[in-house]
């Protein structure tokens, strides 16, 4: 089978260049009878049905590249090639701030007076409006205006100098439920131009439409890019109806910041719908992301990016890169067709288990229907870059789903220097694996023949059931849009090299094909302490499924809570055989009204918990210990290599494998003790790198440690959604109630409300 009229099935990568210009329409949810329905409204071509006689594509500056896009205009004093990103900024004039008042002060617009070129080409930051917000709701107009200390996002998205003062970073984020392809789509029409107006509300996502929630109308949601020292203020403006919300700023310590987490029911109370909880923190340096950390909500659409940058002379890799770029953030996220509540518990016949349909770039791809064979045709991420310049990317996964990601450049190799925010000794790799949490910082060296590449990003995993991924573009400057090569397939990729992340996790031998994590080395230096001998603390923490017996699940007066796993077990999480459920209120702020015994751990386990034993798992550790956790897989599921992220702050990874002993086909918690006894797991001293999320190796372990030195609850916790929901959670509570900062005033409350019953007020008859 070929290509039939516009379509094709099997010859797909072929068509993919044409379709581009010609508009194949969007393959919608429902599949037979609404694909014809969409042929029905074919004849109202829709403004990103590219058929027009000037292709946006082929200006570079459509509405979709503009926000992480490159062209050749309005060369700014950061930008000394001229090869600044203009997009949507470029359209609305010099400054970045509606409400810019000339003359002084953080509000004075976009045009630098003191220019330094010597930092330019480091950190080429254009202050201009090269970010997309659409945050200039009243709400946010009105704050910013009432407020001239207060700084507009595309204000603080600029290069960082070290003696620059830091500023107060303003954003409002606006959650709503919200429409992929809604008629947002065809109010954005391009200009004479064929540039979209700069506050555009389509979000087009793979071309299918669905409901979702979005901060701001946008997918991603808004990025917040900023300068180490700076103070980021995020009003977050909840109108999702009847739905509560916490946003986690992942990656971000909230060192003397506690409250603002995050975590619903650790360090708040949820927001509720029609109310604004204003968060508040100063970025430890270092790419990031933020999400909703309520629920199912982040993989439904609310998440965006955190970049903390820093002046070059404190980055040990900034010699290996000419541009830091707000367009080359590179943010990954796995996506469904249908709500994300529409697979939990989870189902049994039709759209089984959790696995996603789609991968996005930047929210960006098209989907090709596996029962058609017929592709969307919304755009590609497309990153653009300079030949001879290297170019620092910063890849964020914000996967929600199981599946490993990997990723590929064609023709270009990566070469890793932060993993988490923290920079690492340079590796070169081909290829990098990463799991939902995790973020890769890489440079690119446009050193290729100049043309368009592909970027592949492939689900791995479960994901390879359904063969989820997709595909981006990195094109040369002034050179052609659409690469040369075939696109590239979920079968055949891009040839995959050396991999960064290995999923064999074989990582205490010397090898020339893959780096695991744990053999990345550390760019900064690592506090002695860590690596003494004898921690002051040290955690086992085993972690599983249990499976239930429907019989036992579906009882009579019971209501414990489920997976319906792909195969359609019936799980619960379990760490240290406790399965996690959150306190009625946050024990950081309201600790003194909650239960002690609603608390347990390993060594405290309610009387009578059973097999699936659920409580607020918590475990106490002083302040300024030296910690160090174990992580044993007893998941014993091939194919289930689970990422922990820890809050509040990063540990180093001493050494992560799987049991030497060839006898052993699964790994415990008994035998892992058992390898320990025997100095057999694999500890290594030497800069061990600094992580926030790391995978355990499927049937292995990883050893962490960190200084135990933020006070909190933070919650440490496996960052696959549907396993945080189960319990797979609990908190790691530092120092006591004393060694916190005080409650913020009117920090919302919550918890149950159980008055003693009063007596009737009417005699009852
Ligand atoms: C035999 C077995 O281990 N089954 C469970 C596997 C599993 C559990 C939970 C998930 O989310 C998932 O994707 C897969």
């Amino acid at each position: 089978m070929g290509c039939s009229g516009r379509y094709c099935l099997l010859t797909l990568f072929l068509c993919l260049v044409t379709e581009l210009a010609i508009g194949v329409r969007v393959v919608p949810k429902r599949k037979k009878e609404a694909i014809n329905a969409a042929d029905d409204q074919s004849t109202s071509a829709s403004w990103w049905q590219a058929g027009t006689a000037t292709p946006f594509r082929e200006t570079g500056s459509n509405a979709f590249s503009s926000t992480h896009g490159l062209v050749q205009t309005h060369p700014s004093a950061d930008d000394p090639f001229g090869t600044t990103f203009g997009g949507i900024g470029s359209t609305i004039g010099p400054s970045s701030n509606p409400f810019a008042k000339s003359g002084s002060g953080p509000l004075s617009g976009g045009v630098r007076k003191n220019p330094l070129p010597s930092l330019a080409r480091i950190s080429n930051i254009n202050g201009k409006a090269s970010l997309k917000h659409l945050d200039f709701t009243s709400s946010a107009t009105a704050e910013l205006r009432r407020n001239p200390a207060l700084s507009a996002p595309d204000e603080c998205a600029r290069a960082c100098r070290e003696n620059e003062p830091p500023r107060i970073c303003y954003y409002h984020f606006t959650l709503e439920f919200y429409t992929v392809l809604g008629a947002a789509c065809q109010v954005c029409t391009p200009n004479a131009t064929n540039v979209v107006w700069s506050h555009c509300q389509c979000v087009l996502a793979d071309g299918v439409e669905r409901g979702i929630l979005t901060a701001n109308r946008m997918l991603p949601g808004p990025s917040i890019q900023v300068c180490e020292n700076d103070k980021v203020v995020i009003d977050v403006e909840n109108h999702m109806e009847v739905m509560e919300v916490t946003i986690h700023w992942h990656g971000i310590w909230q060192r003397g910041s506690q409250y603002y987490d995050g975590v619903p029911f650790v360090t708040q109370c949820p927001i509720q719908q029609g109310n604004t909880f204003r968060y508040q923190w100063q970025g430890n340096a270092g790419t990031h992301f933020w999400h909703a950390h309520t629920g199912l909500q982040k993989l439904d659409g609310l998440y965006g990016s955190i970049v903390v940058r820093q002046p070059p002379s404190k980055d040990p890799n900034s010699h290996l890169y000419d541009y830091d770029l707000t367009t080359h953030v590179m943010l990954i996220s796995d996506w469904l067709h249908e709500d994300a509540a529409e697979r939990y518990p989870g189902r049994l016949a039709v759209n089984t288990g959790q696995d996603p349909e789609s991968v996005l770039i930047n929210g960006k791809g098209q989907f090709r229907d596996p029962n058609t064979g017929f592709m969307t045709n919304t755009p590609l991420e497309v990153f653009t870059i300079t030949p001879g310049r290297r170019y620092r990317f910063r890849m964020i996964n914000a996967f929600a789903s199981v599946c490993p990601a990997q990723i590929t450049f064609e023709g270009h190799n990566l070469t890793v220097i932060a993993t988490d925010g923290e920079p690492v000794q340079p590796v070169q790799v081909n290829t990098i694996i990463s799991f939902s949490g995790e973020r890769y910082d890489f440079v690119i060296e446009a050193n290729n023949i100049p043309g368009a590449y592909w970027i592949q990003v492939r689900g791995l995993g479960e994901c390879g059931i359904k063969r989820a991924q997709q595909l981006g573009i990195l094109r040369y400057a002034r050179g052609p849009y659409q690469p040369s090569s075939l696109a590239p397939t979920y079968d055949v990729g891009i040839p995959q090299g050396v991999v960064m992340n290995p999923l064999d996790a074989i990582c205490d031998v010397k090898r020339n094909d893959a780096v695991c994590v744990s053999n990345l080395k550390s760019a900064r230096p690592v506090d002695k302490a860590l690596l003494q001998d004898r921690p002051d603390v040290k955690i086992f923490l085993p972690f599983r499924f249990h499976f239930y017996k429907p019989k036992d699940l579906f009882k009579e007066n019971t209501y414990r809570n489920f997976l319906v796993a792909p195969g359609g077990d019936h799980v619960l999480s379990l760490v240290d055989e406790i399965s996690y459920s959150a306190p009625p209120a946050p024990p950081l702020s309201q600790m003194h009204e909650l239960s002690p015994d609603l608390f347990c751990n390993g060594d405290n386990r309610p009387p009578n918990c059973a097999v699936d034993c659920r409580c607020t798992h918590m475990i106490d550790v002083p302040l300024n210990s030296i910690v160090e956790i174990v992580l044993v897989d007893e998941v014993q599921s091939p194919n289930l290599s689970h990422p922990f992220h820890l809050h509040g702050t990063s540990y180093n990874v001493i050494g992560m494998g799987r049991s030497p002993d060839k006898n052993i086909k699964k790994i415990n918690l008994k035998h892992a003790l058992d390898l320990d006894r025997k100095g057999l797991l694999h500890r290594q001293y030497n800069l061990p790198p600094h992580k926030d999320t790391l995978a355990v190796p499927n049937n292995g372990y990883v050893v962490l440690r960190l200084k135990a030195d933020n006070p909190g609850y933070w919650l440490f916790h496996c960052h696959f959604i549907y396993h945080i929901v189960i319990g797979m959670s609990l908190i790691l509570h530092i120092g006591t109630q004393g060694d916190l900062p005080p409650v913020p005033p009117n920090f919302p409350r919550c918890g149950h409300h159980l008055p003693t019953i009063s007596p009737p007020f009417y005699p009852i008859h």
